[in-house]
């Protein structure tokens, strides 16, 4: 028998929104022993082993399949598994964690603006100077991807950046320039603060990957009948969390020609009566999207609609919710 394993954050930036979000979602990890304890469980879902990792051994554990289920930036696992499309499934982004990976000169390149420009840098130093750009980074595979798929996609003839060298760098990379161990940068940024005190610059064309935190599951992880079912269990209870986010429930009481009513408010407003038609006399239950709540109160009134109410929900439980029914049919 194997348990599922749920990788997440033990310390970082992602650390408290990760707790949160499976709190929202009813889902408490309670750990076995002591704070020094890296392993622990959720209280009331059986067989789930919650492992606690930096944020770059959960990429790592779930490319290799050593856990099932994890939550990780996303730059870090297209830097960490090459073909991720046929190992992992992302899941849900998760809203928080928001960074984007960037190329970044230093300010004082003042013609420098563009990859192209950052080309004809590099193409100098090989012809002057007969060395070559150093890129200071710990995303080496993005960096080799974009550096050649800009060279790929720029229309002119001569274009993309081909004379560079990385210089791997494990922290401080902002610091690379200045320190003189490298002449540009690619690094994650998130308010900038990091770049600007260290007198680097983006790129207009530098963004090479708009990252957030990822719910992400392993495809080569043993997927268990035990790991099946604890996979179903907490992917559910996210489903109907993230789903009472998005909708609001309006109720109205209405006389007329509800049946009708249902059909004509869900093309208009994509609201659905989960509940189907009430009995008379009693209110009419719609979710609908947050973004047409106003819009469908105005369409209600204009039916004749008396007192009608408007609530946010905890939980919305659907039958079959798509992301339990994607990642299983990526199971097979
Ligand atoms: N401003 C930011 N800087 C760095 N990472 C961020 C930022 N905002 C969100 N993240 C996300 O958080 C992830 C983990 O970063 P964090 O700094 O928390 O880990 P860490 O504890 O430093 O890990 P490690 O020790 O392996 O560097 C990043 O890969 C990225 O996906
Ligand atoms: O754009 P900003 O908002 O300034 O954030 C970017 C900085 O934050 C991260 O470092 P972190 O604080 O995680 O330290 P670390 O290098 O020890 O991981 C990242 O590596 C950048 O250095
Ligand atoms: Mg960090």
């Amino acid at each position: 028998m194997s348990k599922l394993i749920l990788a997440v954050p033990s310390k970082g930036r992602l650390q408290e929104n990760v707790q949160a979000f499976f709190g929202r979602a009813g889902l408490n990890f309670v750990q076995s022993g002591g704070a020094r304890d890296y392993r622990g469980a959720i209280a009331d879902v059986p067989d789930v082993e919650v492992a606690y990792l930096s944020a770059s051994d959960i990429a790592g554990q779930i490319a290799s399949g050593a856990a099932h289920l994890g939550v990780t930036g996303e730059d870090l696992i297209r830097e960490t598994i090459p073909d991720a499309e046929a190992r992992v499934k992302l899941l849900l982004p998760l809203g928080f964690g928001y960074a984007n990976v960037v190329v970044a000169v230093p300010k004082a390149w003042i013609d420098v603006s563009s990859m192209a420009d950052l080309d004809d840098v590099a193409e100098d130093m090989r012809r002057r100077h007969g060395r070559r750009l150093r890129v200071a980074t710990k995303y080496v595979n993005l960096t080799r991807g974009f550096f050649a798929w800009k060279k790929a996609s720029d229309t002119r003839a001569a274009g993309g950046v081909s004379n560079y060298r990385i210089v791997e760098s494990v922290g401080a990379t902002e610091g690379a320039p200045a320190a003189g161990s490298a002449d540009i940068i690619v690094d994650i940024t998130t308010t900038g603060a990091t770049l600007s005190a260290n007198g680097l610059k983006v790129l207009d064309d530098g963004i090479m990957l708009k990252s957030q935190a990822q719910l992400v599951a392993s495809l080569g992880a043993d997927w268990s009948e035990e790991a099946r079912n604890a996979v179903r269990t907490i992917l559910t209870r996210i489903a109907a969390e993230a789903r009472a986010r998005g909708v609001r429930e309006v109720r109205a009481l209405i006389d007329t020609r509800v049946e009708r009513l249902i059909v004509e408010l869900g093309a208009r407003f994509d609201a659905r009566a989960p509940f189907g038609p009430p009995q008379p006399g009693q209110p009419l239950t719609l979710h609908a999207p947050k973004r047409a709540v106003f819009d469908l109160v105005g369409a209600l009134s204009a039916a004749g609609a008396g007192s009608i109410t408007v609530s946010t929900l905890e939980d919305v439980f659907e039958p079959s919710p798509p992301l339990v029914e994607e990642l299983f049919r990526s199971l097979v």
